[in-house]
């Protein structure tokens, strides 16, 4: 699904009614008959309707028409003096001409008027402020919204939470707290923070007819990853193949110190499918890790084979408990200055290239890298506090400078090639635990090995990793990396239908 600021809203509303003569009015009927569409009236049959003066009061003045004429109940309040839109102004002339009585708050005593009626009916839309909002509420607009919450009643927000910013997260002043958001067109880049859920409920991103191809004219190419994307991404097995086609995974991980990094990077690469997956490991440890795998192959990267072993395979995960010391260091540094299969670097691998970056840059290599939000500090010398303000931006500038794939950790997950972004919408916190992101790691090699593309491979593993991750924690109070490497293949395979 894409992903849109308002800047990008203003230019399709600008070419749609310009260039494509498109009366704006059409488009705000859309709008109105979509949030129609998602009201449950076997639930609701009377509303109050909240209305600001801009076009998203105009959306709620055509939804209150539509409603009446329905034979709903609806009783209408318009906020404040300011001057009405044009089509604001013609959707309340409609509503007058119809003899629907709309009623004015202007100061702090009218308010009484609206709660009256707020507890009386089933459900209030809130078409305050959508995308235009431009400055910090207060006065009469503050004490609305203050009653609105108060109300208890379910709420659904016209495109965006009256006080919610849609360029990035914030709240100017105030905000409703809806039930359900129906957003136009576009994912608003400000419901993608991790307080946004409390203002925007469940989030309802509908069409109002305007052409794809005069989106994708504006578009930035960010996208929210749902099931889906994932769904047309993910391929059946084909009848006739064999182990060979699912590609040799090499996993080169752990330590005396995390023997249980480099067994959960493998079972990420074995459980997702995987052909044939090697596990290399330091020579103290091999023992230990062989007698607790079946399927994988484990040997020591001291040992002979080793190159011969690089050389075969059809992709490379590193890493993960490796120890941030020389011989990590050594070890990728070779592997990353020879031309050869994709690699997907991760934990370790991130620390010992912090003062080293040229080695990202030069190798032939595609690469995909995952740090969480401390590596990527390290990475970028910037903290973490800025990482997580501004993800999106320092991931994909750091994927476009280095020419890799970027996913940055964490809620919301995010994928870059430094062109395109893809935010994950699968994960929850139960997962926050140690060893989940070796799982993951594992799961993108293995998918590269398996023949999907790296950057394809890099974003159906996120969603798949958090999926199988979300549906777990419905049951669990805490989910911990072997649940996950348990119930995998299972999951992935109700993907596949
Ligand atoms: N292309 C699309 O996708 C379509 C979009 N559509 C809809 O249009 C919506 C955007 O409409 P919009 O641009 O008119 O802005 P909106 O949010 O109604 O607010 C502007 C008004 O609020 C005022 N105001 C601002 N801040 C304030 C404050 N703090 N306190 C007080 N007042 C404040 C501001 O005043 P001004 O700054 O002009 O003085 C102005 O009067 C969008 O969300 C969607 O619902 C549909 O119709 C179909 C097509
Ligand atoms: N709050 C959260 N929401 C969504 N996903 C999360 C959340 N917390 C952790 N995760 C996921 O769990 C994994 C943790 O990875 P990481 O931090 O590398 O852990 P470790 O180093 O212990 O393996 C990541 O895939 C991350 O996206
Ligand atoms: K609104």
């Amino acid at each position: 699904m894409k992903i849109g600021n308002s800047q990008l809203i203003k230019n399709i509303d600008n070419y749609c009614i310009n260039d494509l003569d498109i009366p704006s009015t059409v488009l705000m009927e859309n709008a109105a008959l979509k949030v129609v569409k998602n009201i449950n009236f076997e639930k609701f049959n009377s509303f109050t309707i909240i209305c600001g003066t801009g076009n998203n009061g105009g959306d709620a003045l055509a939804v209150a028409r539509q409603l009446f004429s329905m034979n709903m109940k609806v009783d209408i309040f318009i906020i404040g003096e300011h001057s009405m839109s044009k089509d604001c102004l013609i959707n309340y002339n409609i509503l007058k001409n119809m003899g629907v009585p709309i009623k004015q708050i202007v100061k702090t005593q009218d308010i009484q008027l609206l709660n009256d009626i707020l507890n009386k009916n089933d459900m209030i839309i809130d078409g305050i402020f959508g995308s235009g909002l431009a400055r910090n509420i207060d006065g009469i607009y503050k004490e609305v919204i203050k009653s609105i919450n108060k109300s208890g009643m379910y709420i659904l927000s016209i495109d965006v939470p009256s006080g919610m910013l849609c360029d990035s997260f914030g709240i100017l002043g105030s905000c409703v707290k809806a039930n359900k958001t129906v957003s136009f067109e576009v994912y608003k880049k400000g419901f993608l923070d991790y307080e946004s859920d409390k203002y925007t409920g469940e989030i309802v991103v509908e069409s109002i007819g305007i052409p794809e191809y005069v989106v994708n004219k504006f578009h930035l190419k960010e996208y929210l990853v749902q099931k889906k994307e994932i769904k047309s991404i993910i391929k059946k097995r084909e009848k006739y193949s064999y182990k060979g086609d699912f590609g040799r995974v090499s996993v080169i991980a752990g330590s005396k110190k995390y023997t249980g990094a480099a067994y959960l990077t493998s079972q990420g690469a074995v459980r997702s499918g995987a052909g044939l997956v090697t596990l290399c490991t330091e020579k103290s440890v091999v023992e230990i890790l062989q007698s607790k795998t079946i399927e994988t192959m484990i040997m020591s990267y001291e040992n002979n084979d080793f190159k011969e072993l690089i050389l075969n395979s059809d992709s490379i995960a590193i890493g993960p408990g490796m120890g941030n010391n020389e011989n990590t260091f050594n070890i990728i540094k070779d592997i990353l200055s020879k031309d050869g299969c994709p690699l997907v670097l991760d934990a370790d691998a991130l620390n010992v290239l912090q003062h080293n970056l040229d080695l990202l840059k030069n190798s032939k290599r595609k690469i995909v890298i995952t740090p969480h939000i401390g590596e990527m500090g390290r990475l970028t010398g910037i903290d973490s506090k800025n990482i997580i303000k501004n993800r999106i931006d320092i991931a994909r500038d750091f994927s476009k400078k280095y020419g890799i794939i970027v996913l940055l950790k964490g809620y919301n997950t995010i994928i870059t090639n430094g062109e395109e972004v893809y935010i994950n919408s699968t994960g929850n916190s139960k997962m926050a635990s140690g060893g989940m992101g070796d799982i993951l790691t594992g799961i993108i090699a293995s998918f590269i090995g398996q023949g999907y593309e790296p950057l394809k491979a890099t974003i159906l593993s996120a969603f798949i990793h958090g999926y199988v991750g979300d549906i777990l924690s419905k049951d669990m109070f805490c989910v911990n990396a072997s649940h996950i490497v348990e119930r995998l293949p299972y999951i992935i395979e109700n993907l596949t239908y």
